[in-house]
């Protein structure tokens, strides 16, 4: 069984772990999934790594299934989702500033942190268990130190640590809800700014964005219904997208699925589809049959569009700037009608004016998918903002001359920053003349999609990651 988060709720075992008996010392035990995620939350550390790429890959080298996978991935991605809150309150116990603590020692507080304070685990077994982990790694003395502070953490439970340690909720309520849902604040104001409602819309979004979420499929069109995916791999049709198929968070691994290996279907978020398909359904006049993916890896959007494509007689022109991931699109897009070309979306080199529908699916932030990459949160800054909004506007202006007069782009970013979002539509559009469109009219049966006429999703609001989609049309000449 998992051990769910449990926030908010009083430990009953908050007395803390037993004093360590005077005696001889026992040896420390090996936890192969305390072991797997703490060589994770070092990974991620030391290397930058992505915590949902490294884990996997060791639970299989590892041979961990079941209850030890369950519980070396509930503990990995919940203590990179928390960090910030989990070293507030270690900083708050230890006595040495975290930034000259051994670094594999953090990352064990932090797994003990976690455990102590959003898991039902026992507050005895939490302590020792990273006790017994930092000792095998690091020796005693190391462990005497983590056993001193994780003491001191289980001491009280998150939301007393949150009353103690939070910005004030009257002078800072943007800093105390990003404290409290484990934000950091520059996420949390730009969640404020493109929400533009209440806080306790904000508290809702980021409590969404903290949660564990649901692995969705899109069925390739023409190849399987989403009622026959569901069917199949025990999952439900998805409220909005006629392809999509959600399944149960934990359900396992996706990538075991016959229907995925068998190529009828992908995980692709159901905002993702929505995104790619809006950009299908907008009328066209004249000719409707040379499609473009301005930024096409690992494939996902390339996949759907392929597939619709192909089912009208057309075909689809795919760029990505990087080898690898034009790869990813070569094998998402194994059968379909499509041609991938390896090079830079502003400077291609295909024909101006020669595409009726265009996507840009621009590099971003990810702040819209915080809640399936783990880790994302912690590691952004807000100075990415700067390069990445130049490289937006870029590939927007290009797709502008790629497309005919007539002819649709869909501006899509996975990200709900105003400043990648609305900030870039309005001046591209605004410097070529393009024609903004009320895209709420091309997300059919999808509520709460705001003022307009760029579209939105949330989390707390859709049940998909905050993907933007914007829909502009070239003036006929
Ligand atoms: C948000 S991802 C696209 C996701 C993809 N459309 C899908 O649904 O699977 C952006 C992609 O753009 C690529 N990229 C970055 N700079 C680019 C450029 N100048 N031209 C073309 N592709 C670029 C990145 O390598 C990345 O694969």
């Amino acid at each position: 069984m998992m051990h769910q988060p449990n926030r908010r709720q009083a430990r009953s075992d908050r007395s803390g772990p037993p004093r360590r008996r005077s005696g001889p010392r026992r040896p420390p035990e090996t936890d192969p999934a305390r072991k797997a995620a703490l060589d994770t939350l070092t990974a991620v550390r030391e290397r930058d790594a992505y915590a949902n790429l490294v884990l996997p890959g060791l639970l299989r080298d590892r041979r961990l299934h079941g209850r030890d996978a369950g519980l070396a991935t509930e503990l990995t991605y919940g203590a990179c989702r928390a960090q910030g809150l989990l070293d507030a309150v270690l900083q708050a116990c230890s006595d040495r500033p975290l930034s000259e603590v051994d670094g594999v020692a953090l990352d064990a507080l932090r797994l003990g942190a976690y455990q102590l304070l959003r898991t039902r685990i026992p507050a005895h077994a939490a302590v020792a268990s990273t006790v017994d982990l930092v000792r095998l790694e690091l020796g005693t003395g190391a462990g005497g130190f983590v056993n001193a502070v994780l003491r001191r953490v289980a001491q009280q439970d998150e939301e007393a640590w949150v009353t103690e340690l939070a910005p004030d909720e009257d002078t800072d309520p943007v800093g105390h809800l990003a404290f409290t849902h484990a934000h950091p604040k520059w996420i949390a104001q730009a969640f404020t700014e493109a929400l533009a409602t209440d806080k306790a819309e904000l508290a809702d979004a980021l409590a969404a964005d903290d949660a564990r979420p649901a692995v969705h499929l899109a069925a390739r069109p023409g190849e399987v219904s989403a009622e026959e995916l569901a069917a199949i791999t025990g999952g439900e049709e998805a409220p909005y997208s006629p392809y999509g198929v959600h399944l149960d968070p934990g359900s396992g691994d996706p990538g075991d699925l016959d229907a995925l290996r068998e190529g009828l279907a992908a995980v692709q978020d159901e905002g993702s589809q929505l995104c790619a398909l809006a950009l299908t359904r907008v009328p066209l006049d004249g000719p409707d049959e040379t499609w473009l993916d301005l930024c096409a890896g690992p494939g996902g959007k390339a996949a759907l569009l392929a597939s619709l494509v192909s089912m009208q007689g057309g075909v689809l022109d795919a760029v990505e700037k990087a080898p690898h991931r034009a790869d990813l699109v070569r094998k998402a897009t194994t059968g379909l009608p499509i041609t991938v070309h390896v090079g830079d979306g502003r400077d291609s080199g295909l024909p101006a004016g020669g595409y009726d529908r265009v996507l840009v699916d621009a590099p971003c932030t990810g702040l819209g998918a915080l809640r399936r990459r783990p880790e994302a949160r912690w590691r952004r800054r807000p100075e990415d903002l700067t390069e990445l909004t130049k490289l937006q506007r870029e590939l927007l202006t290009a797709a502008m001359s790629l497309v005919r007069p007539g002819g649709i782009v869909a501006y899509v970013v996975c990200s709900p920053h105003v400043r990648e979002t609305v900030s870039v539509v309005t001046e591209i559009a605004r410097r070529t003349g393009a024609e903004t469109l009320d895209t709420r009219e091309f997300f059919p049966g999808v509520p709460n999609l705001g003022a307009g006429p760029s579209v939105q999703l949330w989390p707390h609001r859709h049940g998909t990651d905050a993907m933007f989609c914007a829909l502009l049309r070239r003036p006929a000449e």
